[in-house]
């Protein structure tokens, strides 16, 4: 049956991407100590190429879980990941996954972890050297490029997180709550960043995040989770034009709206 708020928002227009990534009927069940947990169950969407979705649910519906499986660093108990028409098994670069609270490798420098991942891939040094400065500018670290991790601010650590996952050009960004430790101004800054990147890379995002003013920012879709087993509960397109300003009648609508719809007694 349809919730009120579906009726609501209009519905998603016909994707006319093709679709890069199907998550089809997951679940994933973990085993904890004598007794089992069942965590997600029945999980299905669809992502199309350049899309950016956000993942909107309250703590412990299995946000993370769902990323993990789509990364491939954990099986699910059912069900599929089919990235490109193949099925995800294991990690791979196609699928790079930035999380909150990003571990750079503390002995290199700004532009060796930016560099780090391309090493293996790329030969011809000068070739690494001009695609890392490429990075480093449009991420606007070109003057801390020698700096150690230790050196700079929570803000600029996570510039370089996303620099070095983008260089490796995933199909896919999954990203775990990535601003979520930075204060208000910095996070903000990050999330136009992310959207001018997205512009000029346009690779396909999935952005969890508990934040509704962020995924209203952010996305051209939200799936909103529900938890006990998580499970996706409705998808929202955003109609909204771009940029959006948070000082807009339309995005206070929006974020009302999804509000009553995280409420699990509306
Ligand atoms: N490896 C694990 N073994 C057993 N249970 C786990 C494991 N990982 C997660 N869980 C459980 O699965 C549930 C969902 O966790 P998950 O971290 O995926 O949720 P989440 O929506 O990302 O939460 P949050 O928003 O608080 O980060 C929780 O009850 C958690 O305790």
């Amino acid at each position: 049956m349809r919730t009120k708020l579906q009726l609501i928002f209009p519905k998603k227009p016909p994707r006319t991407r093709e679709a890069v990534l199907e998550v089809r009927e997951l679940a994933k069940i973990y085993r904890v100590n004598a007794s089992y947990l069942t965590v997600l169950e029945n999980v299905r969407f669809r992502a199309a190429t350049g899309e950016l979705v956000c993942i909107l649910g309250p703590s412990g519906c299995g946000k993370s879980t769902l990323l993990k499986i789509i990364s491939g660093f954990i099986p699910p108990s059912s069900g599929k990941v089919i990235l490109n028409g193949r099925p995800v098994s294991r990690p791979a670069p196609d699928r790079c996954l930035v999380f909150q609270e990003d571990a750079l490798f503390p002995w290199l420098t700004v532009a060796e972890n930016i560099a780090f991942g391309l090493k293996g891939r790329m030969k011809n040094k000068k070739a690494v050297r001009q695609e890392t400065d490429r990075f480093l500018s449009l991420v606007g670290l070109g003057p801390f490029r020698d700096y150690l991790p230790r050196e700079i601010s929570g803000g600029m650590k996570q510039r370089v997180a996303l620099a070095r996952v983008l260089i490796l050009r995933p199909r896919v960004l999954l990203m775990d709550e990535p601003f979520g430790a930075l204060d208000a101004h910095t996070r903000s800054e990050m999330q136009n960043l992310l959207l001018s990147l997205w512009k000029k890379l346009s690779h396909t995002i999935l952005f969890v995040t508990h934040d509704v003013n962020e995924a209203v920012t952010l996305a051209d879709r939200i799936l909103v989770m529900d938890r006990g087993p998580g499970c996706i509960r409705t998808e929202i397109p955003v109609g909204l034009k771009r940029p959006r300003k948070r000082e807009d009648d339309g995005f206070h609508q929006f974020c009302r709206r999804l509000y009553k719809e995280l409420r699990t007694d509306r």
